[in-house]
């Protein structure tokens, strides 16, 4: 069996005309045009290809860039400052404090001053607690990408048996929670998971999301999964996943690739939560 491509690049892209179609009816209906904040500490190359995309995306589908750069050696009395500023300017609809920040800084305390409805990366407590709770907020964007993918290409997860390997803030724990609210029957697996491909192997739908390159090989999948591979590594030969990609996909029933399955999804989602936050904020929600 050769497994199904995912074209994470395809749905990414209608994900972003929805969105830019969305802006325009906003504004049409005498809206005004959602703002993203994009606050960028340091020199991170990839950091900063990651933000550089994310504001060329957002003016792209009709939305204002309020772009902030601060640099790596920046305190986090003058990062909170920034917060709490773009946090009262009504331009701006969301912000976004890209991650990793430089060790000396309080991550947590800083993603904290972000209100909840600004909170369009659905980092804040406020936003993982609605999730836990199964009522509306804002989705982390990976999360709420990889559901896209799995709703676009028709994938069962009532009953199904998920796995979901990592149980990070960013990606595994809400993805977890993202997978229960479709009625999965979910399974959180880690580093220190015993015995892991056997655990692996009772997936229906395998997301691996451990930073581990290549973690995930063919043994530990069930003939026909659903493979989702959210790792990104780059090598000298160009950029891999947490999955063995050739052998896996001699396995699987359906796998993303690496590049282009679910990165750009993360784009799109997060810009879809602009609008959807410029909404909410301008009174327009349906
Ligand atoms: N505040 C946040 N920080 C980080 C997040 C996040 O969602 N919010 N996620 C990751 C990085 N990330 C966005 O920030 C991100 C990663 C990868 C891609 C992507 O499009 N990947 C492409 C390949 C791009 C390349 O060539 O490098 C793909 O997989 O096809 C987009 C966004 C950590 N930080
Ligand atoms: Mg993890």
């Amino acid at each position: 069996m050769t497994a199904r491509v995912i074209d994470g690049t395809a749905v990414a892209r209608r994900v972003r005309e929805d969105v830019a179609r969305g802006v325009e009816k906003l504004l049409a209906e005498g809206g005004t045009a959602p703002g993203l904040a994009t606050v960028l500490i340091g020199e991170d190359p990839a950091s900063e290809v990651y933000v550089r995309n994310k504001r060329r995306l957002c003016v792209a589908a009709g939305m204002a860039d309020h772009h902030r750069h601060l640099p790596g050696d920046v305190d986090q009395a003058t990062v909170a400052a920034l917060l709490d500023e773009l946090a009262a300017d009504p331009a701006v609809s969301g912000i976004l404090l890209q991650l990793p920040t430089p060790e000396h800084l309080d991550s947590e305390a800083l993603i904290a001053r972000i209100p909840a409805e600004k909170d369009v990366d659905g980092l804040t407590t406020a936003n993982a607690g609605l999730l836990a709770q199964g009522r509306p907020g804002l989705r982390p964007c990976t999360p709420a990408g990889v559901m896209t993918l799995l709703e676009e290409y028709d994938v069962a997860l009532s009953g199904a048996e998920a796995v979901v390997v990592g149980r990070s803030v960013l990606v595994g724990k809400p993805m977890a929670q993202l997978l229960l609210a479709q009625n999965a029957t979910v399974t959180i697996a880690h580093s220190r998971t015993r015995d892991l491909a056997e655990v692996c192997r009772r997936a229906d739908v395998l997301v691996v999301a451990a930073g581990i390159p290549g973690l995930v090989g063919a043994d530990a999948v069930k003939p026909g999964a659903t493979v989702i591979d959210v790792g990104i590594h780059r090598g000298e030969d160009g950029l891999h996943g947490d999955v063995e990609y050739d052998a896996v996909a001699e396995v699987a029933g359906a796998i993303t690739p690496v590049p282009g399955g679910v990165g750009p999804m993360t784009i799109a989602m997060l810009l879809a939560n602009t609008l959807t936050a410029a909404t909410v904020q301008q009174g327009r929600a349906s």
